[in-house]
């Protein structure tokens, strides 16, 4: 018969945390928050009662993680893979990052057996609060057939959602949120999760009078990668675009996101600081992940040393299937 066994990581986020006077904080550990889910619903694993292993890894509200922080809990779910006994695992996690060391463990995870990340939008003391009932659905997912060889999913408020192209769209909603569309590629980085420092990057958004010194800026403090959350289809002021170039000159890997959830981020316009001027300079198209998705690849890529047409590829292959 096959293994019933989940792994359940924890690492805080509002689905751990109780209200304090001030304000939420992330308290819960691993056997707490089975113990929540057991008794929110005896239907653990689908009527059957699935055995879990815990692993307290964490207590920390998403948005206070370091980067470090997300390839730890990378590591940690490599490593619950590396056990045949268990079936799927189970990261509970604040919702505000969840989109990015989610889709960092889908880079990394190789394996078929079922990821599924899940949180809340309410803490865990109140009388509603949605955690136990979305650990109960993530364990449910992590327990599917139909998740075998699907990458990671997230289980908040609803149906299961790709990681690939997800963002969150509702700072309060229990459906906290949506995917960009639901068919993106998964060009997997054949590495194991690096053990020591990872490269920089930084995301730097765009805005009508951006200075063009906060590339330069990034540029000074080392940075390895820079994705700019562009406006619209992936376009800028012509200044930024002579600061990308310079960036570009000194090794800096440029990736161009967009600040808009929907739609492709392609080389459309010109003028200077359009998308064909940025990839004139150098810069690299990113026409479906979104900005934060966008960073851990490129943090990914450019800790594993991969070359720039490596990295082109990499975006180019992260589209729909159609376009690759
Ligand atoms: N709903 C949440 O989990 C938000 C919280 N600030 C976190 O990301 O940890």
């Amino acid at each position: 018969m096959a293994s019933k066994r989940i792994a359940l990581i924890t690492t805080g986020g509002t689905v751990a945390s109780h209200q304090t006077a001030g304000g939420a904080v992330p308290v819960l550990h691993s056997g707490e928050l089975v113990d929540l889910a057991r008794a929110a619903s005896d239907q653990v694993g689908g009527g059957t009662r699935p055995e879990i292993t815990t692993i307290d890894l964490m207590t920390r509200d998403s948005s206070a993680l370091r980067t470090g922080d997300q390839f730890i809990i990378a590591t940690a779910v490599v490593g619950a893979l590396a056990d045949p006994e268990v079936a799927g695992v189970v990261v509970t996690h604040g919702t505000d990052t969840m989109e990015e060391t989610a889709y960092l463990v889908d880079l990394y995870a190789h394996d078929r057996r079922p990821v599924v990340f899940t949180g809340a939008q309410l803490p865990s003391d109140r009388p509603d609060a949605d955690g136990p009932a979305n650990i109960v659905a993530a364990i449910a997912c992590a327990l599917d057939p139909a998740s075998i060889g699907a990458g990671v999913q997230v289980v908040v408020g609803g149906d299961p959602q790709p990681i690939r192209g997800l963002f969150k769209v509702n700072t309060e909603a229990l459906r906290a949120y949506d995917v960009v569309r639901g068919d993106l590629g998964r060009p997997l980085i054949d590495l194991p999760v690096p053990a020591g420092r990872t490269a920089r990057v930084d995301t730097i958004a765009l805005y009508p009078g951006v200075s063009p010194g906060t590339i330069a800026a990034a540029v000074a403090q080392h940075a390895a990668g820079i994705v700019l959350a562009a406006t619209g289809s992936g376009n800028t002021h012509p200044d930024i675009t002579a600061q990308v170039s310079l960036a570009v000159q000194q090794g800096v890997v440029v990736v161009v996101s967009t600040r808009v959830p929907y739609g492709e981020v392609a080389a459309r316009y010109g003028g200077g600081g359009g998308a064909v001027d940025l990839v004139a300079a150098g810069a690299i198209m990113s026409a479906w992940l979104r900005a934060p998705q966008a960073r851990m690849a490129l943090i990914a890529l450019r800790t594993a040393g991969a070359t720039r047409d490596e990295i082109v590829d990499f975006f180019s292959r992260s589209g729909p299937p159609s376009a690759t």
